[in-house]
C-alpha cells in the first residue's frame, strides 16, 4: 500500500470581500459576502515508502494547502488523503508520530532557549526512547555539524545553522515522512548544498519516504527522483523528473546578447525564453531546427554581440511549462472573475 494517498482532493476557501477606498471599508463593514477560492481542484496521487517527491508550482499554484491537507493541518472540502493508511486531519496525533514537517518559514525551535533543550522538550513529547534520541542525536551531530551551535539559543544562530537544527528535530522520532515547505529558501550556496546532501543520506539510508516544495528546482533536481507540478490547484505533470527532461530534452536554449535591443523577435520554431532587452533568450527543437538555422535567421536581420548555447536545463524546462501554463491562468482568472459575480450571500 503506498504511504500517501489522495483522491480526488479539493480544497476551497472562503475570503470575506472586502470593498476599495474609505466608503468601501464600511461596506466590508457591513456586508456578508464572501469569494471562494479553489486553492487545489481534484488532485489525485499516491506515494511509495521511500519515495522523494518534489512538490512544485508557481507562487500561488497550492502547494502549501495540500501539504497542509497531507500533514492534517486542514481538512479537505472534498476528496480523500491517507497518511500511513489514517486521514491526517482525524488522527492528528498519531499522524504527528510518523510524520516529520519543516516549514522553511516558521520554526518548531524555542527562540531563546539553546537547540539543545528544544531537542530535549521535543524527545519529551514525542516519547522517544533514550538510546533512539542517542543514537539520532549523534548521526545528526555528524552529518549536519551541529556541534559548533547546540548549546546556542536559537536566535544566535546563523539562517543555514537554524535550518540544519529544524531538520534534526523533525527527525529526531524516526518519522516515516518528511515535508519540507521551502527548506533552503534564503540559504547560501554552500548551506543548500549541505542540506540536500543531507537529505539524500536520509532518503536512501533510512528510506524517509520525502515530499519537498521548493522554488529553487536544483533542490528538486539533487533531492529528488519524482515531480509533481501544480497549476492554479490543477495537476499539471506527475512522473519521473528524467522523463521531463527526455520529454522535452530536445530542447535548446540560446542565448543572445545584441549590440542594442532589437525589440520583439518573430522566427517560426523558436520561443523567446526571457528578454532582458539587449540580451535574448531562444529555445528551440534541435531535432526541428539547426543551431545554424537559428543563428544565421537572427544574426541576418540584428547585431549579435555574443552567443551561448545549452542543452535545455530543468529550470528550463519548467519555466517553458509555467509559461504554457499562464495561458490558463488568463482563463482561470475570468472564470475567478465569475466566481466573485456569483459571490454567495450569507
Ligand atoms: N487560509 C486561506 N484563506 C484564503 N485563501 C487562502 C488561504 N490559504 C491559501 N489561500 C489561497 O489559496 C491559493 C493557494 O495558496 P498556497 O499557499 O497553497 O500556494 P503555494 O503554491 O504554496 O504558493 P507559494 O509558492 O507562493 O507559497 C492562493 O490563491 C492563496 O491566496
Amino acid at each position: 500500500m503506498a504511504i500517501i494517498e489522495a483522491h480526488h482532493l479539493s480544497k476551497t476557501f472562503q475570503q470575506h470581500r472586502r470593498f476599495p477606498g474609505f466608503w468601501g471599508a464600511i461596506r466590508t463593514l457591513f456586508t456578508h459576502e464572501y469569494i471562494t477560492r479553489q486553492a487545489v481542484r481534484d488532485i489525485s496521487f499516491a506515494v511509495e515508502r521511500g519515495e522523494a517527491v518534489g512538490y512544485v508550482g508557481p507562487n500561488g499554484a497550492g502547494k502549501s494547502t495540500t501539504i497542509k491537507m497531507l500533514t492534517g493541518v486542514l481538512v479537505p472540502t472534498s476528496g480523500t488523503v491517507l497518511v500511513n493508511g489514517r486521514m491526517p486531519h482525524k488522527a492528528r496525533q498519531e499522524n504527528a508520530r510518523r510524520i516529520g514537517v519543516i516549514f522553511g518559514q516558521r520554526s518548531q525551535l524555542w527562540w531563546e532557549l539553546p537547540v539543545i533543550d528544544s531537542f530535549d522538550l521535543h524527545r519529551h513529547m514525542y516519547r522517544i526512547r533514550h538510546d533512539q534520541y542517542a543514537k539520532n542525536l549523534a548521526f545528526f551531530e555528524e552529518l549536519l555539524c551541529l556541534k559548533e551551535f547546540l548549546h546556542s539559543p536559537v536566535r544566535q544562530l546563523s539562517l543555514g545553522q537554524r535550518m540544519r537544527a529544524e531538520i534534526a528535530l523533525a527527525l529526531l522520532h524516526d518519522p516515516d515522512i518528511l515535508f519540507l515547505d521551502e527548506p533552503t529558501i534564503g540559504l547560501d550556496i554552500t548551506a543548500k548544498d549541505r542540506i540536500r546532501e543531507f537529505l539524500q543520506a536520509v532518503n536512501r539510508e533510512r528510506e524517509v519516504t520525502i515530499i519537498l516544495t521548493s522554488h529553487d528546482l536544483k533542490d528538486i533536481e539533487e533531492i529528488c527522483s519524482r515531480i509533481v507540478i501544480i497549476n492554479q490547484g490543477d495537476l499539471a505533470y506527475d512522473g519521473a523528473v528524467s522523463d521531463l527532461k527526455t520529454r522535452l530534452g530536445n530542447q535548446r536554449t540560446l542565448t543572445i546578447e545584441f549590440s542594442h535591443d532589437p525589440g520583439p523577435i518573430t522566427i517560426s520554431g523558436v520561443t523567446l525564453l526571457q528578454d532582458d532587452g539587449s540580451r535574448k533568450q531562444f529555445q528551440f527543437d534541435k531535432a526541428v531546427l539547426s543551431t545554424y538555422e537559428v543563428l544565421s535567421a537572427l544574426a541576418e536581420k540584428y547585431p549579435v554581440v555574443d552567443i551561448s548555447l545549452e542543452d535545455t536545463d530543468i529550470e528550463d524546462i519548467i519555466r517553458t511549462l509555467y509559461n504554457s501554463m499562464g495561458e490558463q491562468a488568463l482563463e482561470r482568472e475570468q472564470l475567478d472573475t465569475w466566481t466573485r459575480g456569483k459571490a454567495v450571500t450569507k
